[in-house]
């Protein structure tokens, strides 16, 4: 299909244009001082080992206005009170979209819904230089999202390095068998596997169970995108993947932490 539009393509396009935009504005420097100063970090695979080790789903459960595949998912858009429901309903761990071009997020809502909660953060965003993980630091968050297939060896290895230097946590994002391996040669606990293919937005869970055996027991399996109800969960708790990231449908509930608890428990 030569004429797919490669959406990740065009996204990676905008970054490197964003992130020129950004650091012609503030220098590395000023925002490794910002996270000096910031709140300490919560540990986000911490949170997520604490409710595994009750027998519980450990949901990072995500803040997204809108994506490239869906438009506007959510216009009643309040992350303070979003994030507060997430709590509520027992999430282990947020996730904020900051993207701000695709997926109408922003740095604010971050802030927002972490100082809202006592939950750790991941930043979800398109990474692909040093200068966003430290603007990541800077705005609180405790996690960052590195996706396999933004990146190549040397760039994952050297981002993921820089994170855990700031103390943060890295979720290590993969699709497919090769994106799998590079992402085990890191020593990080979490591993994301992506129901959905971010060059085409196609979802099919089926991704989660084909690498699955893959992955030895020393690591979390986090099942991305595309959980939409009770009996996706249970497809998955049923392969032993009890480690979830969940967008939609709680974004599409009036209130989403009661979808959570619907969903979870
Ligand atoms: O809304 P969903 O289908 O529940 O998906 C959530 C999350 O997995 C998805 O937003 C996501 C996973 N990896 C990403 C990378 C970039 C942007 C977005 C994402």
């Amino acid at each position: 299909m030569t004429d797919t539009p490669d959406v990740l393509k065009k996204i990676l396009a905008r970054k490197h244009e964003e992130i020129a935009e950004r650091s012609a504005k503030t220098s590395v420097q000023q925002l490794l001082d910002t996270a000096k100063a910031q709140s300490p970090v919560r540990g986000f695979v911490a949170a997520i080992e604490r409710k595994l080790a009750q027998q519980q789903a450990a949901v990072i459960a995500e803040v997204k206005k809108a994506s490239p595949s869906k438009g506007v998912i959510r216009a009643n858009f309040e992350p303070t009170e979003i994030a507060k429901s997430y709590e509520k309903g027992g999430a282990a761990c947020l996730s904020v979209l900051t993207d701000a071009d695709f997926f109408q997020g922003h740095e604010t809502y971050l802030k927002q819904a972490r100082a809202a909660t006592s939950l750790p953060v991941i930043r979800k965003d398109f990474i692909i230089d040093d200068y966003q993980i430290a603007e990541a630091r800077a705005i609180g968050a405790d996690c960052i999202l590195l996706i396999v297939s933004a990146l190549n060896r040397s760039q994952l290895h050297d981002l993921n390095k820089t994170a855990l230097e700031l103390g943060m946590d890295v979720l290590v994002e993969v699709h497919d068998r090769a994106e799998l391996d590079l992402a085990l040669e890191l020593p990080n606990k979490l591993i994301g596997i992506n129901n959905r293919n971010l060059h085409t937005f196609e979802t099919s869970l089926e991704t989660t169970f084909g690498l699955l055996s893959h992955i030895d027991s020393s690591r979390i399996v986090v099942s991305e995108s595309g959980i939409h109800n009770i009996d996706d969960v249970k497809i998955m708790r049923g392969h032993d993947v009890n480690t979830f990231l969940v967008g939609e449908a709680f974004m599409r509930d009036e209130e989403p932490g009661r979808r959570l608890m619907e969903m979870f428990n």
